[in-house]
């Protein structure tokens, strides 16, 4: 075990390319962590700008027509991009089913994972990673995970891992109708009346969803489950465990606010495609994940997104009110592929689009 944590080459050979994963390495029960994984101070979350006496909206959407309710949701758009919904309609056995099926697929061993990595899957739409681009990052991060790319249930059939597939799938048919309700409330405090052909596809033409898997580590102080970034989608769902380790930066300020584990809610934020859309009212923020030195966490955040082939800029309903345009228009896969090109990076992506 010392000579392959000292030799950084057989560590990414272990970590990256045998299928195991950080969960792998922190089953090692390894005491300290690996420099591979040592971030640099600034890219660390500096807990003493967390202010504790603040929290993120939280709103009960049982009654999703009353205006009150409609208002808090655009409210918390433009002054927090996050916030935290219950009564939301998404049934609490489904979400125990999605957690309970990321457990299964991170408990697969390393020689099944390992068949979901970028060089071995068997589409582009799956891939098994750890850390955000191994390739591209220098410090890795203390985190592996499953991006799918939904395309249709057949393909979901042929190639999801079986483990997970089903629940993920349900999960996604049970979180459509929220995801419309929530967009048509956003749209129509910019003018928009209500969601259909000429503006669904922009708004959620496409969806992918990831399994987080953030497994203990031995010294988290070091490094980072997910460093500061935005979403690139229209919005993200997000399900947490009752772990915690979530922060979002307060709007236009350094200060940190915690995300607390709320059972049965979900995580609500804008992300970049929202924000250049709305030019600018809903704001896409920063957010962070810290390790953990004592609890493997699961996440699951389902990116909702315009299809790969759509330009998005700031929508013609927004702009012909006279705003000027704070983004330009930029196809939208070139703004995922300039988003997959870096490490994380604060709020740096969106400067792609801006005029
Ligand atoms: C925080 O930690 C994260 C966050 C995330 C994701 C956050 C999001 O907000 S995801 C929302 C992403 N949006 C979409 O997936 C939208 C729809 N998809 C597309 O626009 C396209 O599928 C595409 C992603 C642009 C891929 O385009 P395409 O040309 O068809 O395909 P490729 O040639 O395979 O990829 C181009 C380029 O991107 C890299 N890449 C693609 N997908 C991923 C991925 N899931 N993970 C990492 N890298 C990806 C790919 O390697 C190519 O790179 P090149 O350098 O070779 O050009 C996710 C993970 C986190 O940790
Ligand atoms: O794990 C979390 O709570 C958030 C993960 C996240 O920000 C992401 O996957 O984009
Ligand atoms: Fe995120």
């Amino acid at each position: 075990m010392a000579s392959l944590l000292d030799n950084t080459s057989e560590l990414k050979t272990f970590v990256l390319v045998e299928g195991h994963g950080v969960k792998g390495l922190s089953e090692l029960k390894i005491k300290t962590l690996p420099e591979l994984f040592i971030q640099p101070v600034e890219k660390r979350l500096d807990m003493s700008k967390v202010v504790p006496y603040e929290s993120i909206p939280i709103i009960d959407m049982s009654n999703s027509d009353d205006p009150k309710v409609r208002d808090a949701i655009c409210d918390a758009a433009e002054k927090w991009g996050f916030f935290q919904i219950v009564n939301h309609g998404v049934p609490l056995s489904i979400i125990e089913d999605v957690k309970d099926a990321t457990h299964s697929f991170f408990a697969l061993p390393a020689e099944e994972k390992k068949k979901y990595l970028f060089k071995n899957s068997p589409t582009k739409n799956i891939r098994f990673v750890t850390s955000f681009i191994p390739e591209v990052d220098k410090v890795l991060e203390w985190k592996d995970y499953l991006s799918c790319f939904y395309v249709s249930d057949d393909e979901s059939m042929a190639f999801w891992p079986s483990v997970c597939r089903d629940q993920i799938l349900e999960y996604l048919k049970n979180s459509e109708s929220l995801i419309k309700e929530l967009l048509e409330v956003l749209m129509q405090r910019l003018g928009i009346p209500k969601l259909d052909e000429t503006n669904q596809g922009i708004l959620m033409g496409s969806r992918r969803i990831n399994l987080n898997y953030y497994p203990v580590c031995p010294n988290p102080e070091l490094t980072v489950g997910v460093g500061g970034h935005s979403d690139v989608s229209t919005l993200t769902v997000l399900l947490q465990d009752e772990t915690g380790g979530l922060y979002v930066r307060k709007l236009d300020s350094d200060n940190w606010v915690h995300v607390p584990p709320l059972k049965g809610s979900l995580t609500i934020n804008i992300g970049d495609a929202l924000q250049i859309l709305s030019n600018g009212r809903y704001k896409s923020i920063e957010h962070h994940v810290v390790a953990n030195g004592t609890t493997n966490r699961i996440s699951v955040p389902i990116f909702v997104n315009p299809r790969p082939s759509d330009v998005i800029g700031p929508l013609p309903q927004v702009i012909n009110r006279g705003e000027k345009a704070l983004y330009k228009q930029v196809k939208y896969s070139d703004y995922v592929k300039h988003f997959y090109r870096k490490s994380h990076n604060g709020k740096d992506t969106i400067d792609f689009a801006m005029v």
